[in-house]
């Protein structure tokens, strides 16, 4: 099973809280959740190889490190993974986008997909699919499937990293691609009867688009 993680530093856990609030206006959502993205970043990119490189300082010749390995991409799930992929690219700016366009059916909380375009050679890339909310995970199930089956991504590739995630949506993404590890800022109590994630946040979309 891969790495499961709560990334719990103070400064996340106080941004998240200032979006929850249901006060919280469109563009303190918008600007927070950025906010909330660069520094998952941080954590995110920890595991990242690095190589030794020959430099010279203005004093001497000397030995340091610069990345190395797999050339990274982002991948947001539409529309709401869109809210944190600034933030991402503000600290590894090289990175590509990739988007996937999934959206919930009210009724039957299936994911719907509608629309995908990926640098060509995601099968190469240390992959971050990217989305606020992992609620039942039939977004993030169905975004992860296409990666894998369709574009050959392999698992040990990818990571998932949302805001909030309720503990049925990480049981079914574990279960259905138990080689990504996933990342969220908070583990909350459970879902709703309409699939919302308690206590959560409301639609993330939503409330960074300011479209309710
Ligand atoms: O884990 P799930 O049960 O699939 O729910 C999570 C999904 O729901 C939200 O998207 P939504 O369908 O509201 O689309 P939007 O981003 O366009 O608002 C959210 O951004 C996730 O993609
Ligand atoms: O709580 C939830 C569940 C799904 N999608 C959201 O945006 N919020
Ligand atoms: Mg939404």
């Amino acid at each position: 099973m891969a790495k499961f993680t709560v990334v719990d530093h103070p400064l996340i856990q106080h941004k998240l809280t200032l979006i929850r609030d249901k006060d919280a206006s469109t563009k303190v959502f918008r600007e927070v959740t950025n906010e909330i993205g660069m520094l998952m970043a941080y954590e995110i990119t920890r595991d990242l190889p690095l190589e030794d490189v020959e430099i010279e300082t203005p004093i001497t010749k000397t030995t340091q490190k610069q990345l190395s390995g797999k050339k990274l991409a982002i991948v947001p799930i539409l529309r709401a993974g869109l809210g944190m992929v600034d933030g991402i690219i503000d600290l590894i700016p090289a990175a590509r986008v990739g988007h996937i366009g999934m959206y919930r059916d009210p009724e039957t909380l299936e994911a719907v997909e509608y629309f995908a375009k990926f640098p060509s050679d995601i099968q190469e890339r240390q992959v971050f699919v990217v989305d606020p909310m992992l609620a039942t995970g039939a977004s993030a199930i169905a975004a992860l499937d296409q990666l894998v089956d369709k574009y050959n991504v392999s698992e040990e590739h990818i990571t998932f990293v949302c805001l909030v995630a309720a503990p049925e949506g990480v049981k079914a993404l574990q279960a259905s691609h138990p080689n990504v590890d996933i990342y969220t800022a908070a583990l909350d109590e459970k879902l709703n009867d309409h699939g919302y994630i308690v206590p959560g946040l409301g639609d993330a979309g939503d409330r960074i688009f300011g479209t309710k």
